[in-house]
């Protein structure tokens, strides 16, 4: 399904509450970035930066007001899956295929092309290609779901701690990986707790507090 227009912004929410089991983690959250923006989110644990991720990935619904995505309504799940990544600790890979074949898959469900051994060679992962997920290191599963990330080039990109279990190459790598993305053009969120290599691939920074968003 096409975009019912051409967006001016990646994000336009207003109102935004989110409830999980009895406690709103999002209460009356506003939020703009415009396309190609890269905007980074701090805040506290359990401030609700995971929670807004998932809801702008469509994981999870909003429980009251209103959101465009790309142009897309926030509810319309199945328009927002296709244009919309999230990395997130998970990762979302599965452990009984080989990165090679984990990315393969990826580019097949999105009906996209893309060099896989090259993606992978970018990453450092060549000789695990053909390792199973599973047996990989964390730091290891983060640079498949990092050239994942690559091959996909979503319009939008929400990465969450991306950052977190990686050695010094591997966030520098990181950085690269995310700078690359924004200059073809990929709008992107990134919540973390490393404000100084946050800022290096963002425009400009947002602190969650209780749900809510405001200048950091
Ligand atoms: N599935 C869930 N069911 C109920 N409550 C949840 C669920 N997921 C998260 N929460 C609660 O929502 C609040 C926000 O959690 P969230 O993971 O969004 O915070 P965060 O800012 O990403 O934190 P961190 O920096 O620790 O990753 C927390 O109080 C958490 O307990």
């Amino acid at each position: 399904m096409t975009a019912p227009s051409l967006p001016d912004h990646a994000v336009q929410l207003r109102g935004i509450f989110v409830r999980l089991e009895r406690e709103f983690v999002l209460r009356s959250l506003d939020l703009d970035v415009r396309i190609g923006e890269g905007v980074a989110i701090l805040g506290a644990n359990g401030a609700g930066k995971t929670t807004l991720l998932r809801m702008l990935s469509s994981a999870i619904s909003p429980t009251r007001g209103e959101g465009r995505i790309l142009g897309f309504d926030v509810r319309d799940r199945r328009s927002v899956r296709e244009h919309v990544h999230l990395l997130s600790h998970e990762m979302g890979l599965y452990p009984d295929l080989t990165p090679a074949e984990n990315l393969r898959f990826a580019l097949d469900m999105h009906g996209k092309k893309g060099n896989v051994e090259a993606a992978l060679a970018r990453v450092d992962l060549s000789r695990a290609a053909n390792r199973r997920t599973r047996f990989l290191s964390a730091g290891m599963r983060k640079r498949a779901a990092l050239a994942r990330m690559a091959l996909l080039r979503p319009p939008l990109l929400l990465v969450d701690e991306p950052f977190a279990n990686l050695d010094a190459a591997g966030r520098q790598l990181t950085l690269e990986l995310l700078r690359e993305a924004r200059e073809a053009g990929s709008s992107l969120i990134l919540a973390a707790h490393e404000p100084d290599l946050a800022a290096r691939v963002t425009d400009r920074t947002l602190f969650m507090r209780s749900g809510q968003l405001g200048d950091a």
